[in-house]
């Protein structure tokens, strides 16, 4: 997390103050001075607004980021600075777009595109950040001069000013008026309708919360999407450990036993994550990855497992298979539908291909593989494509770009895909079914229809695989036999699991 600047302390998205946030003006910061960033722009907010125009053509902010943030030679806090002003200008546009309107007197819809992007910019630095009002305004005017032009910049400054009457509550209480609480919900937490809608019925359905406290729970979900997920790094089984990790900096977490937390720094810094023995990786699916391969098979290959990896891009999980399998003498074989994914699968796993871990990649659609190599694997990963509801906090526009129409098109592929993995499964095999989203017709929905239709595979209780890193079984996994995680109560993102046998003939 960034220190402050510009004379004032942050506030995370929620608007919550650090307690160590600094108050004094004298830190070290970008080369320039005052004077020429007043003429040129300030470069950390210039980048921030590069990156929210990229965002509007299609970028992907984490991608596009540390680029801009590497061509302009940001480092440091001012780097910290872009980075939270732009995550939480593209993030949080649900509620500042509604608080632009009521200052300007007009509908987003009618403000030019890149002028808006200017004033989502102001309005998180007024809002979100707490950055003093003058430096807020000033600096962000500055910014719409260079970028947006003189006439824009004049809009710009009293829009802002306007903002910055009122604090971010009046602000939330004046654009909730009147509405109902999801859509109230929705416009304070910064997500579209739908998806809180999604999201109720996800947690209910799933067994975290009952009606009585469904209210209370969906604010902390949805809090807990705006804060930026901690970075966890795996350490991969037989390449790296987590000692080594803890050596270099990061410290041990109680989650899962592969996981340590960065809490700064950046992690390509650390050797094992450059030579991919470690990686960043979400500590829900290491602890996926992890049930699966505890699971008990029942008349496993007598030449040793094969495990199946059906949906693998970029890699993650497969890597994770990979080396806990050869430590079994078993093999993975990952498969992925696009090649350049397929690629992906193989810079991942580079370090175990090093270290003679046997493990094969290839490319093909899943759907076609259980009808060609019909019961043939002991383990089947389904970690089907999915709307990504349960990672929102990794990607600031994502809940922006997805359509609740995309739901029934990819739950369709999802019930291929499943369908397809119980075919490749040995009797007495198992298959992981995962998606990153909670979602009731991604998840049980799915689960239950082909479960439902089958009579050659159960339902097993998922809840005792998974295990902490002091070997203790993970509290608050729902009401089984399936597990969802979620971040407000694990500090993961929102993974679903099933476990699927394929009864042994
Ligand atoms: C949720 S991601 C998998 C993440 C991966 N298991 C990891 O941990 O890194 C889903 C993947 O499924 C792939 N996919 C989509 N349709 C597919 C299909 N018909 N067959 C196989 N893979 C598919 C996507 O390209 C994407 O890489």
């Amino acid at each position: 997390m960034p220190e402050g600047r510009d004379g004032g302390s942050y506030r995370n998205s929620r608007g919550r103050q650090r307690p160590d946030a600094r108050r004094s003006g004298d830190r070290a910061r970008s080369a320039s001075r005052p004077s020429d960033r007043r003429r040129e722009g300030d470069p950390a907010r210039r980048a921030a607004y590069d990156v929210a125009r990229a965002v509007d053509r299609g970028a992907y902010a984490n991608l596009e980021l540390p680029r801009i943030l590497r061509n302009a030679g940001l480092e440091g806090r001012d780097a910290g600075f872009a980075t939270e002003l732009t995550y939480g200008g593209i993030r949080m546009r649900g509620l500042y777009d509604p608080v632009i309107e009521l200052a300007a007197g007009r509908p987003a819809t009618q403000i030019d595109p890149p002028v808006l992007d200017t004033l989502r910019l102001g309005a998180h630095q007024l809002l979100g950040m707490r950055v003093p009002s003058h430096a807020a305004a000033s600096e962000t005017v500055a910014l719409a001069r260079s970028v947006n032009g003189a006439g824009a910049a004049g809009f710009v400054n009293a829009v802002l000013r306007r903002i910055s009457e009122r604090t971010r509550e009046e602000w939330v209480t004046e654009v909730t008026a009147g509405r109902d609480r999801v859509d109230a919900l929705s416009v304070e937490y910064s997500h579209p309708g739908w998806v809180v809608r999604a999201l109720r019925a996800a947690l209910v359905a799933h067994g975290a919360s009952t009606d009585e406290t469904v209210d209370g729970d969906l604010e902390r979900l949805l809090a807990a999407d705006n804060d930026p997920a901690r970075v966890s790094l795996v350490a991969r089984p037989g390449l790296a450990t987590v000692e080594e990790l803890v050596e270099a900096g990061a410290e041990a977490s109680s989650l899962s036993p592969l996981a340590a937390i960065m809490e700064s720094g950046d992690p390509a810094a650390i050797a094992a994550v450059r030579q991919t023995r470690a990686a960043v990786q979400d500590e829900g699916s290491q602890l996926l990855a992890l049930a699966l391969a505890a699971a008990t098979v029942q008349n496993p290959n007598p030449d040793g497992e094969q495990w199946l990896d059906l949906c693998a891009g970029p890699g993650g999980k497969a890597a994770l298979l990979a080396t806990l399998a050869a430590q079994r003498g078993a093999v993975l074989f990952a498969n992925e539908v696009s090649e350049h994914r397929t690629e992906l699968v193989r810079k991942t796993l580079r370090a175990a291909l090093d270290a003679d871990v046997e493990v094969m990649v290839g490319t093909g659609d899943g759907r076609d593989l259980g009808a060609e190599e019909p019961d043939t694997y002991d383990r089947v990963l389904v970690d089907a494509p999915c709307t990504g509801l349960g990672a929102l906090r990794r990607r600031p526009e994502s809940r922006w770009r997805r359509q609740a129409s995309d739901v029934p098109q990819l739950s369709a592929l999802q019930r291929e895909l499943l369908v397809s993995g119980i075919e490749a499964t040995r009797p007495g095999g198992v298959i992981g079914y995962a998606t990153c989203s909670p979602h009731v017709a991604e998840t049980q929905l799915v689960v239950d229809d082909i479960v439902g239709d089958r009579t050659d595979v159960v339902l097993e209780d998922a809840r005792p695989l998974f295990i902490d890193a002091e070997g203790a079984p993970i509290d608050r996994l729902g009401d089984g036999p399936t597990v969802q995680l979620w971040p407000h109560i694990h500090g993961t993102d929102a993974m679903y699991f099933a476990l699927l046998r394929k009864q042994p003939r």
